[in-house]
């Protein structure tokens, strides 16, 4: 690269205003035709997909990239299958841009309204996942958003394939190459740039994990949705149904370890502790579970469940580690989860219909769930379609984001000369 970070990422930015105008007046079907040819674009270039991730997965081992990491880069035929699919799943969804609702008249004889409209530019910074790409640039197409796409630097090449496949989608269908640009540096500058230039980006989406969220909390200039890490726990109550509690804390635990709506800290209520835990227990260490426990646990569970500490209850795992504290009432446990947990996803099993409602109530995340597994926090589970990831924001979008939450309204008014007197 010859220009300096700061100059190409200005000029991405500037194309990405220019092109935002563009989509935010292009038609539903020259939209879903870019979808549509980016997914056979795709389907033709798997041999130069699957070449440029061996480089990313290469370049990964040779950097001591973990199984748990590796395995969220690759890019085998079934992900393909999936990203292909994934872009025609979205070009069947409903357009949200330019729906008009709650039209009334008012006494002044005007009439109001509200339209749905794209947010503009969205940048998005996110981890290592290839297909990643693929749900970000599609969502934001869909939703007429331009999009500037940084994803991490151990999939670099693995996303350069995955844009040129998008270009051609966006060629085939007569819109401009700036509607999706994926970054092409690895250098942190161009995160700096992009968090930084709220004359071309209108709102920012980090996924990721502390050192993201230190970084965009300290520089960024642009509004951010934060889709940050998952501290989420299940709490069984005491009016938990045993056969319940352990398929949702198996589940929530096992179904995958590196997701951010995986349970992190398993509670556990002091007078169901002696029946739900030694059968729990007992699937986590066939599965290779790592437990850390409270003194209490340690004692009912025997002494290879290793003594947590004060920071596991803050900590993201993402691995097959799990920390399970015993705790004397429905209080402690949503105190636990209100102070320790991180807003993103909390479930408690229970058949008690009050326990329920005070934990919906109290616990302060963004799905608060009864008698199922966290793991549902997801787009797709929630019936969005898919989603851009889950927002652990309060403001503009909670929870799994999908079109919808890409989008905003303006007011539209009709008169027929009406002057206001
Ligand atoms: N809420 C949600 O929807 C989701 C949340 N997550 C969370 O993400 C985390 C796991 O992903 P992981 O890959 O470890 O995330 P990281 O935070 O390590 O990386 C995510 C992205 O942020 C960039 N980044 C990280 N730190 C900085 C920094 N200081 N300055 C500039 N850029 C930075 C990375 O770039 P680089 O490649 O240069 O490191 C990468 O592009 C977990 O906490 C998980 O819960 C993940 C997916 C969805
Ligand atoms: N929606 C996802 C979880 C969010 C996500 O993408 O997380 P991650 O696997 O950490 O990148 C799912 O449940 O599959």
């Amino acid at each position: 690269m010859t220009e300096s970070v700061l100059d190409y990422m200005n000029r991405l930015g500037r194309a990405a205003r220019e092109a935002s105008r563009v989509l935010a007046r292009a038609a539903t079907a020259q939209k879903n035709r870019a979808l549509q040819a980016a997914a056979a674009a795709l389907d033709a270039a798997r041999d130069e997909l699957v070449d440029a991730n061996r480089q990313d997965l290469e370049a990964g081992r040779a950097n001591g990239l973990d199984e748990a990491m590796l395995d969220r880069l690759a890019l085998t035929p079934a992900r393909i299958d999936d990203m292909i699919e994934g872009l025609r799943q979205v070009a069947a969804l409903p357009d949200p841009i330019g729906e008009i609702r709650d039209m009334r008249y008012l006494p002044s004889g005007i009439q109001v309204g509200k339209m749905r409209v794209p947010l503009g530019v969205v940048g998005i910074i996110y981890e290592s996942r290839p297909n990643v790409t693929i749900d970000a640039a599609s969502l934001c197409l869909k939703s007429g958003n331009a999009t500037i796409l940084r994803g991490g630097s151990e999939a670099i090449h693995s996303n350069q394939a995955i844009a040129r496949c998008i270009q051609q989608g966006l060629a085939e269908a007569g819109l401009p190459a700036a509607a999706v640009q994926v970054v092409e540096t690895t250098d942190r500058a161009a995160v700096g740039a992009l968090i930084t230039m709220p004359e071309y980006v209108d709102v920012i989406v980090p996924r990721g994990g502390k050192g993201l969220i230190e970084r965009i909390s300290r520089d960024a200039k642009v509004p951010v949705i934060k889709h940050l890490d998952g501290i989420c726990h299940v709490f069984i109550d005491q009016a938990a149904d045993l056969d319940k509690a352990i398929r949702v804390a198996d589940n929530a635990k096992t179904q995958r370890y590196a997701p951010c709506n995986t349970m992190e800290t398993l509670l556990v209520h002091a007078a169901i502790a002696s029946r739900v835990l030694p059968p729990l227990a007992a699937i986590y260490r066939d599965k290779g579970v790592e437990l850390r426990g409270c003194p209490q646990t340690r004692e009912l569970l025997g002494a290879d469940v290793l003594e947590a500490s004060e920071a596991d209850w803050a900590t993201e795992y993402n691995a097959p580690i799990l920390s399970i504290r015993i705790v004397a009432s429905l209080d402690e446990a949503i105190e636990h989860i209100n102070r320790f947990g991180s807003q993103h996803t909390d479930a408690i099993v229970t058949e008690n219909f009050s326990d329920a409602r005070r934990f919906i109530t109290e616990v302060d995340s963004a799905s608060v769930m009864v008698n199922a597994s966290t793991r549902f926090a997801d787009g797709f589970e929630y019936g969005l379609g898919a989603e851009i990831g889950i927002s652990t924001d309060k403001l503009h979008a909670r929870g799994p984001v999908g079109l919808e939450g890409l989008t905003s309204e303006k007011y539209v008014v009709f008169g027929d000369g009406h002057v206001r007197t």
